[in-house]
């Protein structure tokens, strides 16, 4: 059945979100690199309207971006090199790399601005509460199955005990990709990219962004997504 938010967006499941995605690159010839840069800028757009730098309590604009093996991983790496260029200074933690030339490149780009990348994850939240002064979160979307396997399970049992706020890339990680996860992350900031998914209805935060404003009508008319208009030209719209 479908389902729609107050926006009157579609909801998207699993299944379809996966459909969109794979038609994008077969049918429509997108490349994932030109969509992962779209859907990074996006969410480093999202969070700069949202967190601008002057509203960080830090000396610096610090921000942790944890990313994961799949493409959400690649969004976050495109997000942090977005939010070096905006003025922010990123750190990420990116344990299992993929040997993949399309990851290989971005973590290099990012390296070649002088992003650390972490070694270790933080143990205790409280040191990412005393560095950091926000969290994005690009360890799993919409491909996300079954029970958290290590190390993500340790990395989203800190994350839970964290009070700066979390922006998570299109899913919050470890929530079901339909039915949400209550006993899981919180976050203060959700991207959706391409359309909300189904768990988006659970989300409490204070902020829900679209963004990836890279679906040509055809395919938005086919899915029934009722995305509302971007504003002008930017790349996120904030849902009510
Ligand atoms: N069309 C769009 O909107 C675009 C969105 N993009 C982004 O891509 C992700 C979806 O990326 P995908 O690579 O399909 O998958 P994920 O990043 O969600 O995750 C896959 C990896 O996660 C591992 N995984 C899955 N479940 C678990 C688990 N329970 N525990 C641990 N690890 C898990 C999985 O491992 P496998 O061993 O199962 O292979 C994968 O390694 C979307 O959400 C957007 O963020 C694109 O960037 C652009 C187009
Ligand atoms: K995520």
């Amino acid at each position: 059945m479908a389902s729609s938010g107050r926006s009157g967006v579609k909801h998207l499941s699993q299944e379809e979100a996966q459909a969109i995605d794979q038609e994008l690159f077969t049918e429509y010839k997108f490349s994932v690199d030109q969509l992962m840069e779209l859907a990074g800028l996006s969410c480093a757009t999202a969070i700069a309207k949202a967190y601008p730098p002057s509203s960080f309590t830090k000396s610096e604009p610090t921000v942790l971006i944890i990313c994961g093996p799949g493409n959400n991983g690649g969004d976050g790496l495109v997000c942090a090199r977005h939010l070096k260029m905006f003025g922010y200074e990123p750190t990420i933690y990116y344990p299992k790399r993929p040997s993949k030339a399309l990851f290989e490149g971005l973590t290099t780009q990012c390296q070649k601005m002088d992003i650390p990348f972490l070694s270790e994850f933080p143990s205790e939240a409280m040191l990412i509460d005393e560095l950091y002064g926000l969290v994005v979160d690009a360890i799993f979307g919409f491909s996300f199955k079954g029970a958290v396997r290590e190390p993500f399970g340790s990395i989203l049992r800190t994350l839970e005990q964290v009070t700066i706020p979390i922006a998570s890339i299109d899913i919050p990680s470890g929530w079901d990709v339909e039915k949400g996860n209550p006993d899981s992350l919180q976050p203060d900031m959700l991207i959706s990219l391409t359309a909300p998914k189904k768990a988006a209805q659970h989300f409490t935060g204070r902020y829900h962004f679209l963004g990836g404003r890279f679906v040509p009508m055809a395919l938005q008319k086919k899915y029934s997504l009722n995305l509302p208009p971007y504003p002008e030209t930017d790349c996120v719209l904030l849902l009510p």
